[in-house]
């Protein structure tokens, strides 16, 4: 099944929170995911010229802001962050809202969400609906929000999660083979030393 881009959240078998973000994509698959800094994770097209041609596939796909992760499929994430003093509801409508979904041949949805230790909601924007849902998380569960075919936030979308540190969760579930055409994927787990963040990406 192809599902396209698509966030993950949950928490581990041992009940830390996490955030992932998978690209899977058959247009631009010549992308990875790279830790910008301690508290950022970008999708960057390994030719650069690729920039130019598509505004939807360079982008920040993780930020982590006082003890906060925000996890998105496109330029949204900054201006989520940049918007969480209104609440995390409220920053994820806010922003959703405005910035709709992409202008693109397949009216792709923006899908984001974010997450502290305490609590998690998801939400996205597509042409036809927009929504934010607050999501609890279960030991060893991870719901999937995509944005083809799975872009909805449903307890039915819903797989097992292996792994403790993020490493280990984006090796898993760039690996997942039932969603298919992975490029890259990035893990912000919360543990209770503070956040970790890492990166996985195809080797093609
Ligand atoms: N965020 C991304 O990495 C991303 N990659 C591709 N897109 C958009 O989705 C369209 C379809 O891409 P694909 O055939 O790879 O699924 C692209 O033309 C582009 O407009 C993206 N936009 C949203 O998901």
């Amino acid at each position: 099944m192809y599902i396209g881009r698509f966030l993950v959240v949950g928490k581990t078998k041992e009940g830390k929170p996490f955030a992932a973000y998978r690209v899977s994509s058959r247009s631009f698959p010549n992308r990875e995911a790279r830790k910008i800094d301690e508290n950022t994770v970008a999708i960057i097209p390994k030719d650069l010229n690729e920039i130019f041609k598509n505004p939807y596939i360079t982008y920040n796909c993780i930020k982590v802001v006082d003890n906060v992760v925000v996890a998105s499929n496109g330029s949204h994430t900054d201006f989520i962050a940049e918007k969480l003093n209104f609440g995390k509801r409220d920053a994820l409508a806010y922003v959703l809202a405005v910035m709709d979904y992409e202008k693109d041949n397949y009216k792709t949805p923006r899908i984001a969400a974010v997450l502290d230790k305490n609590e998690c909601y998801m939400g996205y924007v597509a042409y036809d609906e927009i929504r934010v849902k607050k999501v609890e998380l279960k030991d060893g569960k991870g719901y999937y929000l995509g944005v083809y075919n799975a872009c909805k936030i449903d307890e039915n979308q819903v797989i097992e999660i292996e792994g403790e540190n993020p490493e280990e969760i984006a090796e898993y579930i760039l690996n997942y083979e039932e969603f298919e055409h992975p490029v890259a994927c990035a893990v912000a787990v919360i543990d209770k030393d503070g956040i970790k963040i890492a990166t996985k990406s195809r080797i093609i």
